[in-house]
């Protein structure tokens, strides 16, 4: 089964412009340190929004937080007062609720953008430390209106209100929180970190147009047996660059799974490998070749 569905029609000579609202950490790559040089490579010009800025990200014992909230209007002010135009506006890791309004703001501010919601809140059943159920519930108010939202399994139980299961869940279990999240108004989910214990990473892929009643996609590649964090931005950036690379849905959530299982392989030959996040950084020419419609 395929959904074959292009959220974007590239033209060749043209450079989509994608903001890309996330943190920034110093140190373990993900958020801004993934979107940045991912979406690049992809074919994009990347215009980060820098929802908070970390130290180093939050599975580290010490870490600083600064919650930039207060500089997000003027910032956004000065592109308007710029004329900066957007072709697609990709929310990730925010720093206080308030974000949320801001970010519906740069939606009325730029109706023709697509709408790419990384609702990140937490993993492994449990929320990141700088989260909070206000900060949950508001991201949920993302949902409704998203072109694609890219949950992992934590998010989609916050997000829906139905219970964590673990990462072993099978189809009808899947099947009903897609459901839920396009009934919210998510246009297209693709939802990550299926894990049957086979050997295998299972990432699936459903759109609103199909009613939500045809079977979801299923896109599985090889697990490798270690965990790193900042997979799921490294992930969502490549689903993202690939669709701006006019790709289709099914073939994006593909090249993604592809693109973090091989930077993932490199990852341990690098020194402190399950600190420093996802070595993706070899991998970046392939994306190039992968999405590349030039
Ligand atoms: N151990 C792994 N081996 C291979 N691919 C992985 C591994 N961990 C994550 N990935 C890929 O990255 C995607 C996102 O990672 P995941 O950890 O589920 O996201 P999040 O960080 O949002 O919880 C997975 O769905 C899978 O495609
Ligand atoms: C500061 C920060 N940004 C982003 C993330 C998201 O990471 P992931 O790619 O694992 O979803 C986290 C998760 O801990 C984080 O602490």
């Amino acid at each position: 089964m395929s959904t074959n569905k292009t959220l974007y029609q590239r033209d060749p000579h043209y450079i989509p412009r994608v903001a890309a609202v996330h943190d920034m950490c110093g140190y373990g790559k993900c958020s801004l340190t993934a979107a940045i040089p991912i979406l690049s490579a992809a074919g994009c010009d990347v215009c980060p929004v820098p929802t908070a800025l970390f130290s180093a990200h939050t599975k580290f014992e010490h870490y600083t937080f600064h919650d930039t909230t207060d500089m997000l209007p003027g910032y956004l002010d000065a592109w308007v007062q710029e004329g900066v135009e957007l072709d697609g506006i990709y929310s990730g890791f925010l720093g206080s609720a308030e974000q949320v309004s801001i970010i519906q703001r740069m939606y009325r501010q730029y109706p023709q953008a697509l709408r790419l919601v990384d609702p990140v809140m937490g993993d492994g059943g449990h929320m990141y430390p700088t989260y909070t159920p206000e900060l949950c519930q508001a991201t949920a108010r993302l949902v409704d209106g998203a072109d694609l939202l890219l949950p992992n399994l934590t998010e989609a139980s916050l997000l829906t209100g139905l219970p964590y299961e673990g990462q072993d869940l099978d189809q009808a279990q899947v099947q009903e929180r897609l459901k839920a999240l396009l009934g919210m108004g998510a246009r297209n989910v693709v939802l990550k970190g299926i894990d049957h214990k086979d050997g295998f990473l299972r990432n699936y892929v459903a759109c609103a147009d199909q009613g939500g009643a045809e079977e979801p996609v299923e896109l599985k590649h090889e697990k490798l047996p270690y965990m790193i964090h900042g997979t799921g931005d490294a992930f969502a950036s490549a689903v993202c660059g690939a669709l701006f690379a006019g790709r289709s849905l099914d073939e994006a959530a593909r090249i993604a799974g592809e693109f973090v299982r091989s930077a993932m392989e490199h990852t341990p030959a690098q020194p402190d490998f399950e600190q420093r996040g996802v070595s993706f950084e070899l991998d970046l020419k392939d994306l190039t070749a992968l999405t590349q419609t030039l």
